[in-house]
């Protein structure tokens, strides 16, 4: 634990192992909080946030958006990664710097030296959006890890087994926290609790989650 009783709960960095393979580094990402947000801010100007559709015809209440050489989109054909955006038929943005320095720190300081992510999605939440559990299968190579930022409101993640139906545990995470996961944790359940109402001094009333992945 690197907490310092006296600095600001916001600026507190820790470390909280969930199991073999999965870390949360509290308050990593505000090391690099203004270009990460910069970036956010470009990324969803060039291609938009939307709702996607899952293949069994549900709306999804997160809003996402993509950068990177490939982007995880869903429609009623199924989950995959995709090269374009299949509303512009555009090519998505590439990885800003911030986010791919980010992921590969992150995964460094949890024993993944060498992460070089490929893709990122970028999620936005308000209040009472969730994400049900699910795993993160749509990639090519599973000793990859997943690195997740969070910025703005806080939200409960779900961090369960690898089997749906165990209990998973509820971790707050605040803005700032970088979740990582790989090895033998790579497969675990995961979502989110929906969102309480709240107001971040820099985001509003939003939650915006970066998952950076390598996917091909
Ligand atoms: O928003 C989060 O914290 C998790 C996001 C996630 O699991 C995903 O995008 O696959
Ligand atoms: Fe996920």
């Amino acid at each position: 634990m690197m907490q310092d009783l006296f600095d600001g709960v916001e600026t507190a960095e820790w470390r909280e192992e969930l199991c073999p393979g999965a870390v949360v580094l509290h308050g990593l990402a505000l090391r690099h909080e203004k270009a990460i947000l910069a970036a956010v801010e470009q990324v969803s100007r060039a291609v938009p946030f939307r709702r996607m559709v899952t293949p069994g015809g549900h709306t999804m209440s997160v809003e996402m958006t993509n950068c990177g050489s490939l982007g995880w989109v869903t429609d009623e054909t199924g989950y995959r990664y995709a090269e374009r955006d299949p509303l512009s038929g555009q090519r998505w943005p590439p990885l800003p710097e911030p986010f791919s320095q980010m992921a590969a720190e992150a995964a460094d300081l949890c024993g993944f030296p060498g992460f070089e992510p490929d893709a990122c999605l970028v999620n936005r939440y308000r209040p009472g959006t969730r994400l049900s559990l699910h795993q993160d299968r749509n990639e090519r190579d599973f000793d990859q890890p997943i690195v997740s930022v969070s910025l703005g409101i806080s939200a409960v993640f779900l961090f369960g087994g690898l089997r749906r139906r165990d209990k998973p545990h509820r971790v707050p995470l605040r803005h700032g926290d970088v979740v990582v996961w790989g090895g033998p944790a790579r497969m675990r359940y995961h979502g989110v609790m929906p969102l309480k109402p709240d107001r971040h001094p820099l985001l509003g009333d939003c939650r915006i989650n970066l998952t950076l992945r390598r996917a091909a």
